[in-house]
């Protein structure tokens, strides 16, 4: 039972958890946003009841969701401290955790949290109550964090779906840094690169393939939130990007010297490195087959594909669309599990007249 909960910053996340929270049975949530239009939207889309203030929306409450800018954590969990009960939780969902464990100062109500999902968006509007399933969901409980607290919030991640992992607040920053933090950094660094360059009078982002478009998925994400994460970790990450550069130079080296033996043995431990990362995401990552397929631009298309895979029972493991352009339609990528079943997937749709390439996910 997860009793009264209260959502403070009813954004893209806030709004998700209380979509999330309702769905798996919340007695009542109930929200506050210092922004009335982004309050106005959540209690529309039916994530929380909105609140006049921010000690109405904690008042009575069981548990206190704090998903507000990472800037803002610290002096917005202190706030909620003051106004909370004795026996209500405090939690938040911040990227970063040293700085608002450190602001918590103690309090045995407060147990930190994150979860590791989300969305290149913001805001109410894009926020659903699927976001955290299957997740991990960091939390930090301290020295002081009473039993029963720890056991209200780890119930209440564990009911919308996600999966709790307890670890230290300065571990977790570090670790952020390298899985999150370092990919964005590098996500924004790959297309201001390749978008302030001319090639011979080619612009290289209207001739890019697959590589540039994967790599820089997160890239231009919500900077009210990335400013606030990327300066909050700033010691953590400017660890992660020295290392990076001396790797880089390993590369450069390399490549001066024309090792190959390097580059080999180099790109072997990434895709043994890439093994272990799919392993996490699929049962047997090693037996992913990806077929490409060319689509035009046309309604009904992707549908018409999905229906005639699912009516051969073939199960689609995973699937991403690349839109090109109206002319030159897009490339559909499909996840499926075995050789056999993707010669199967590929013939199928060849003999609906379209041209599919297949390649297994981790080529060894
Ligand atoms: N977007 C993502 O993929 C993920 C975000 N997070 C974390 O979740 C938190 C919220 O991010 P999003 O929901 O994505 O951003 P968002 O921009 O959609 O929502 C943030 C909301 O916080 C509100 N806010 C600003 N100052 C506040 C204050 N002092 N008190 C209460 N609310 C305040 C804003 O008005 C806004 O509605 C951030 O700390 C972010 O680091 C964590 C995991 C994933
Ligand atoms: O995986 C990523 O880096 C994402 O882009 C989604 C995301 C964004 C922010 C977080 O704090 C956690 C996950």
């Amino acid at each position: 039972m997860l009793g009264r909960v209260a959502v403070v910053g009813t954004g893209l996340i806030g709004a998700s958890a209380g979509l999330a929270a309702r769905r798996a049975g919340a007695g009542r949530v109930s929200g506050w946003d210092p922004d009335g239009d982004v309050l106005r939207v959540a209690a529309e889309r039916g994530a929380v009841e909105a609140a006049g203030t921010l000690a109405e929306a904690v008042a009575g409450a069981d548990l206190v969701v704090v998903a507000a800018p990472v800037a803002e954590l610290p002096a917005t969990v202190r706030g909620v401290l003051d106004a909370a009960s004795q026996g209500c939780a405090v939690t938040d969902v911040g990227s970063t955790k040293s700085a608002v464990c450190a602001a918590a100062g103690g309090d045995g109500r407060f147990i930190g949290g994150h979860p590791i999902c989300g969305a290149e968006t913001r805001g109410p509007e894009r926020a659903s109550a699927e976001l955290f399933e299957g997740a991990t969901w960091f939390l930090t409980p301290a020295a002081g964090t009473g039993p029963g607290l720890l056991r209200r919030v780890h119930g209440f991640v564990t009911a919308l779906g996600a999966r709790p992992v307890a670890i230290d607040p300065d571990a977790h920053d570090r670790l952020v840094a390298l899985t999150s933090h370092l990919p964005h950094v590098l996500a924004n660094v790959l297309l201001n690169q390749a978008g302030a360059s001319r090639i011979d009078g080619h612009d290289p982002l209207q001739a890019a393939g697959g590589s540039l478009r994967d790599m820089t998925r997160v890239a231009g994400a919500n900077p009210r939130i990335w400013v606030d994460i990327f300066l909050d970790n700033r010691e953590a990450l400017a660890a992660a990007l020295g290392d990076q550069r001396r790797r880089l130079e390993q590369v450069e080296a390399a490549l001066a010297a024309g090792d190959a033996g390097f580059l080999a043995r180099w790109i072997a431990e990434a895709a043994g490195n890439r093994r272990r990362l799919l392993a996490t995401a699929y049962d047997d990552p090693g037996a992913l087959q990806r077929l490409r397929v060319h689509l035009p631009d046309r309604p009904g298309v992707l549908a018409g594909i999905f229906q005639a895979l699912g009516a051969e029972r073939i199960n689609v493991e995973d699937f991403e669309m690349e839109h090109l352009s109206t002319d030159r339609g897009g490339t559909l990528t499909i996840l499926v599990a075995g050789e056999r079943e993707a010669g199967r997937a590929a013939n199928l749709l060849e003999a609906q007249g379209y041209g599919v390439v297949v390649a297994p996910v981790i080529d060894e």
